[in-house]
């Protein structure tokens, strides 16, 4: 285990099967409608890169950098858009690929940006939920794991941007992050 956590809550394996269950989930719910799975940066790279090996129906891929964290533990509030989409989505299908809902401030945001943008339909999918951080009111549609009230790390999530390429998700120990 890495010294900077308190406990590890989902290993590779854990990770690898639930990920496998939503992507036969997804290729059912999304079979002929060729839907559009946008991953947001940084966070959702990892989940975004093995979730698509899983989903066996044609989809295409797009990437949207956004942040709210900066170097801190706690949201800024203030969403922003680094790097925006390549190509329009009018009359699309849309998967908001996230690894965390945690306040919801930046869900809230990319679905309301992507609706006005006139897409067909807009679902999320999240491979993390922590419904205790909630500050606004917003679902995932689908979601692999709900999880405690700490900061996570570990897989996409970072702390200062350290901490992404661990292959498990842990709990950063208090005395490592500053909130
Ligand atoms: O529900 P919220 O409180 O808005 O938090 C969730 C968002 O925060 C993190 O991104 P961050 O802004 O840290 O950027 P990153 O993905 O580059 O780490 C995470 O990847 C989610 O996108
Ligand atoms: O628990 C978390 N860990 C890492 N990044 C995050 N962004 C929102 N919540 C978290
Ligand atoms: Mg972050």
């Amino acid at each position: 285990m890495h010294p900077d956590l308190e406990e590890i809550l989902f290993t590779e394996e854990q990770l690898m099967k639930a990920i496998g269950e939503l992507g036969a989930q997804l290729s059912h719910d999304y079979k002929d409608k060729n839907p559009l799975f946008i991953c947001v940066l940084k966070g959702a790279v990892m989940f975004m890169a093995d979730l698509v090996k899983r989903v066996d129906v044609p989809m295409e891929m797009d990437f949207m950098a956004i942040s709210s964290y900066g170097a801190s533990s706690k949201s800024s509030g203030v969403v922003r858009i680094l790097k925006d989409l390549d190509r329009s989505v009018e009359g699309r299908d849309l998967v908001i690929v996230e690894d965390i809902v945690d306040t919801g401030l930046t869900l809230a945001y990319l679905k309301e940006n992507l609706l006005h943008r006139r897409a067909a339909s807009v679902k999320v999918v999240t491979l993390f939920d922590k419904p205790e951080g909630r500050k606004v009111e917003i679902k995932p549609d689908y979601c692999c794991f709900e999880v405690p009230n700490a900061f996570i790390v570990g897989y996409g999530l970072d702390y200062a941007e350290h901490y992404r390429n661990l292959p498990f998700v842990g709990v950063l120990k208090r005395d490592v992050y500053v909130e």
